[in-house]
């Protein structure tokens, strides 16, 4: 007779009130005591909760009568112990081999998705895919994805191009530079299958036009050979919009103001009517507070995209929960895909913080890093274009090959400068936040913060700018005193992409958030970017612009001044 029926014996007719709320109490104190002889009763509980996590609670009681034959080892009578390993009796499977088959292979899904550090939520998710080859889609699709160097996709491109090729709706987050324009241009490409004269049936929506451009030309290289008409609202043509003008495109690439611009005259003259997809690229940007606007514009876009059968995609390398909510209540059904930790910087980069005291020793450490040696391209961010201006202004007397881009500048100029430093032709590109989202700059080497990024979102997108397609990168991000409200938040996001930040930096007292909120929305006032002397200089404006006077002849530097952006 061993312990286990010397235990049978004398509890025999004796019942235990397993959902008794006595007992709760006990469960904590007992994980904590092992070596402690416990009670048959008690010490069954302790078993259960190591088996189980709090939220199993529940599910677990009623488990219980299968659980004390898993008893492994019972202190009975003091010292007698019995080891005597009691099996569970398994209940025959009533799960056929085709069943068994279909959760072994789920199982194996969810394998992958987990190595992929893929994270999925919707019903019915299709698979991913290894390699481009396994999606069922014309040959000439995947030649032009060939042509275009993409051998392999990328972790987002395996989950949302299945996800879209099967006519879902979608909310993906991937990390900066990981693909995510051909993730969502392959499927719509492929639905679209050529063209029609039917008017748009796809719409992709992008913060700037910056952005759309290079989205139009992702498009046009990737469509190669079906003869899609892919269009660009251009400024200029605004006013010659007809009826009928839209009728020839398939694909319209564009920014939301030129769009609801078309679509609010009377009677409007661009028709979405026959749109199958629309696409809203950089998703939170256009759901930012201070851009509240794009929340109507959307709607002034979502009801003139009146087909029944139109698809949303929703894809950003970072996401707020208003486009979680917004998702939610309109796109019935959706899927959302997040790769890696949700709202982080790319481990690609390099990224370090550099105390640099004042405004004057961000100008002695750019110097420096000059001075040590840069590998163009460069790009520097700055929190205005009054003080991308005042960098230029300083960075061209040094004889670097600089430039800089801004919203103050013409359309032209700011195309010509993007295309210069595309050839590499400007070495130095100043930018303000203008640049920070989804432009895809070749082999970014170095991103320096020049003026500390007001949020965390803003930070992850302007370093996203180097480490992208698999490269690596490295970034700078300068801070003062001022900056300090949000170095803890920042240090937490540069920590969590792997890369080593001061102790002392991930201590720093938490700020309020109506502090971070006005920071978002309004960047510290800064001093000027300035090493001329006063009596140099002449204000011409109120809002603190100045110019230089001219220097004395003869005493001119050698200055590198770039033509080609003009
Ligand atoms: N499968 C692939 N293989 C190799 N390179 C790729 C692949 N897919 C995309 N790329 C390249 O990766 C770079 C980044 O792609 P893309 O601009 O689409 O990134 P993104 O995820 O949209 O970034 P962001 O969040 O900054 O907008 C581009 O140069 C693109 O040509």
């Amino acid at each position: 007779m061993d312990s286990f029926d010397i235990f049978k014996k004398l509890t025999k007719g004796v019942k235990f009130k397993r959902n008794s709320t006595n007992v709760r109490p006990n469960k904590r104190i007992i994980h904590n005591s092992t070596n402690e002889t416990l009670s048959p009763l008690i010490k069954e509980e302790k078993i259960d909760l190591d088996s189980t996590s709090e939220e199993d609670e529940t599910k677990h009681e009623s488990d219980n009568k299968t659980t004390d034959e898993n008893v492994e080892s019972l202190t009975l009578l003091g010292n007698i112990t019995s080891d005597k390993r009691r099996l569970k009796r398994k209940r025959p499977s009533k799960l056929s081999e085709a069943e068994r088959s279909r959760t072994v292979h789920e199982q194996e899904v969810n394998r992958t998705r987990n190595q992929l550090r893929l994270n999925v939520t919707g019903k019915n998710v299709p698979e991913p895919i290894a390699l481009f080859d396994q999606l069922s889609v014309n040959t000439d699709l995947i030649e032009n994805l060939s042509r275009a160097g993409y051998d392999e996709p990328t972790t987002v491109q395996k989950q949302a191009i299945t996800v879209m090729l099967e006519g879902r709706q979608l909310l993906a987050c991937a990390p900066t530079g990981s693909g995510k324009t051909a993730a969502f241009l392959v499927p719509v490409i492929h639905h679209l299958k050529g063209p029609q004269r039917k008017g748009f049936r796809a719409v992709i929506v992008c913060p700037t036009r910056e952005l759309a451009k290079q989205t139009q030309r992702e498009c046009v290289r990737l469509s190669f050979g079906r003869g899609f008409r892919i269009h660009i609202i251009h400024k200029k043509a605004l006013t010659q919009y007809a009826p009928n003008s839209s009728q020839k495109f398939d694909i319209l690439v564009t920014t939301p103001n030129r769009l609801c611009y078309l679509l609010k005259q009377e009677p409007p003259v661009i028709s979405l009517a026959n749109v199958e997809w629309l696409i809203i690229d950089e998703a939170d940007k256009l759901f930012e507070t201070g851009l509240n606007s794009f929340r109507e514009q959307l709607e002034e876009i979502l009801q003139a995209c009146s087909n029944k059968n139109r698809k949303i995609g929703m894809f950003s390398a970072t996401l707020t929960p208003s486009v979680g909510e917004w998702c939610k209540e309109n796109m019935r059904d959706f899927i959302q895909i997040i790769v890696g930790q949700k709202n982080s910087a790319t481990d690609l980069v390099d990224q370090q913080l550099l105390f640099v005291g004042n405004e004057a020793g961000k100008l002695l450490a750019f110097r420096e890093i000059v001075r040590n040696g840069i590998q163009p391209p460069v790009l520097i961010f700055v929190q205005s274009k009054d003080r991308a201006q005042q960098l230029f202004s300083e960075l061209i007397f040094d004889g670097i090959n600089v430039d800089a881009i801004h919203s103050d500048r013409t359309q032209t100029q700011r195309d010509n400068t993007v295309r210069c430093f595309r050839e590499g032709k400007i070495w130095v590109l100043i930018c303000t936040e203008l640049m920070a989202r989804g432009i895809d700059f070749k082999g970014v080497n170095l991103v320096v913060n020049y003026d500390f990024p007001t949020s965390a979102i803003s930070y992850i997108h302007r370093v996203g700018r180097a480490g992208r397609a698999g490269r690596s990168g490295k970034a700078i991000t300068f801070f003062t005193l001022e900056d300090t409200v949000n170095l803890r938040t920042i240090a937490h996001v540069i920590r969590q992409s792997g890369c080593e930040v001061p102790e002392y930096m991930l201590t720093i007292k938490r700020r309020s958030k109506r502090k971070l909120k006005k920071l978002k929305s309004r960047a510290p006032r800064r001093d000027l970017i300035n090493t001329t002397p006063a009596y140099q200089l002449e204000k011409i404006s109120n809002k603190g612009r100045y110019v230089k006077l001219p220097k004395e002849k003869g005493k001119k530097k050698n200055v590198v001044i770039n033509k080609n952006s003009e």
